[in-house]
């Protein structure tokens, strides 16, 4: 061992295979989890057949210490377990949230929540193409740490880095995390496009031109463009939007196919981040004077206000413009 600790905050799939790939950095590591099993475990049900390795101690007390922490809970959640995480974590403890997508009620990305949340604690955003499951079987994969203060962004990546996790600094923290948050809703459109066979023609150009959208977002809320292009924009989209383990996918895929929201939610009980961010996106969109048509579309569908065909329609018979 390193002599470092690290807690992950948030037992579900992607806190679990977080949880893993801390140890193999060769750190000790701590895993919250909300309703901790008394005797402790090893296999944890979001992620069947993974063995947490022995330097990862199961726990339901929020550290008081720690190197890092990752915040790795629903986004909805995010407020309420941040709060209750502050009142006992020391002071200038990083915390890294790993959620994506945005608060519903205010349209706040994570790290605006933990501005309010923990005002005066170094903060961090870490998002790219990462399936749990394959990072918690050690695949290689990457993803990008942000943080408005690069020093941190670049001393967090040395710290959470390993010969299979590869992460690269960044101090965009809007477009990661608005990427992040996008990605799930262009996900449920791209499986709504395969379900209803629209065909993979459609599905690529619906991904390509959401990709517009979500930049001239990015550099509304002082984002850069570029940063889409990168492992948190492009790279989680090629991943969430062809990826069949991928929840927001899947459940476009379903919706596509008829099967309505309600009974589709009711079936799963792992979180897709893309439902609910969605209406909350269109909403910063229109706070910002952004022109969004798919996500708006794509929101429209899932809240019913649009029949399919009348979002084929919508997008494809507005007038050709300049790419
Ligand atoms: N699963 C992935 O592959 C993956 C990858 C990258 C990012 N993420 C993001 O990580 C976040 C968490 O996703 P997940 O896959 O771990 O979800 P999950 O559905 O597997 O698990 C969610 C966990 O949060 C816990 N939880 C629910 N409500 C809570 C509350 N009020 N307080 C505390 N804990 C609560 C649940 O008990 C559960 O353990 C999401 O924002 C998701 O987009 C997931
Ligand atoms: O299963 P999803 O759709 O929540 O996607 C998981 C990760 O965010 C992929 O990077």
């Amino acid at each position: 061992m390193n002599g470092r600790h690290i807690a992950v905050i948030g037992a579900g799939a992607w806190g679990t295979a977080l949880a893993c790939a801390a140890a193999r950095t060769g750190a000790r590591v701590t895993l919250w989890m909300r309703t901790p099993v008394p005797g402790g475990v090893r296999e944890l049900p979001r992620l069947p057949g993974i063995q947490l390795p022995d330097a990862v101690t199961v726990t339901g007390v929020f550290p008081t210490h720690a190197d890092v922490v990752l915040l790795v809970v629903p986004v909805q959640t995010a407020r309420s377990v941040s709060v209750a995480l502050e009142g006992v974590l020391a002071p200038g403890v990083p915390v890294v949230t790993c959620c994506k997508g945005l608060e519903q009620a205010t349209s706040l990305l994570p790290l605006t929540v933990l501005a309010e949340t923990m005002p005066d604690r170094p903060t961090a955003v870490l998002s790219g193409p990462n399936f749990a499951i394959e990072i918690a079987k050690d695949l290689p994969a990457a993803a990008t740490l942000a943080s408005t203060d690069l020093t941190l962004a670049k001393h967090l990546t040395s710290i959470l880095n390993s010969s299979s996790f590869r992460l690269y600094a960044s101090n965009d923290v809007a477009g990661v995390q608005l990427a992040g948050a996008a990605k799930n809703v262009v996900a449920i459109g791209a499986g709504i496009v395969i379900g209803a066979g629209l065909g993979e023609n459609g599905r690529a150009a619906l991904i390509t031109r959401a990709v517009a959208e979500i930049a001239r977002l990015a550099e509304a809320l002082g984002g850069r463009a570029a940063t889409l292009a990168g492992l948190s924009g492009v790279g989680d989209l090629i991943l969430t939007c062809t990826g069949r383990g991928s929840r927001n996918y899947s459940l476009g895929i379903e919706f596509g196919e008829g099967r309505p929201l309600s009974e589709i939610l009711a079936s799963r009980t792992t979180v897709a981040e893309g439902v609910l961010t969605a209406p909350a996106l269109v909403a910063l969109a229109q706070k910002m004077g952004v022109h969004v048509p798919i996500l708006e579309t794509i929101t429209h569908l899932l809240s019913e206000k649009l029949t399919l065909e009348e979002a084929r329609t919508l997008l494809l018979d507005r007038p050709p413009t300049l790419e």
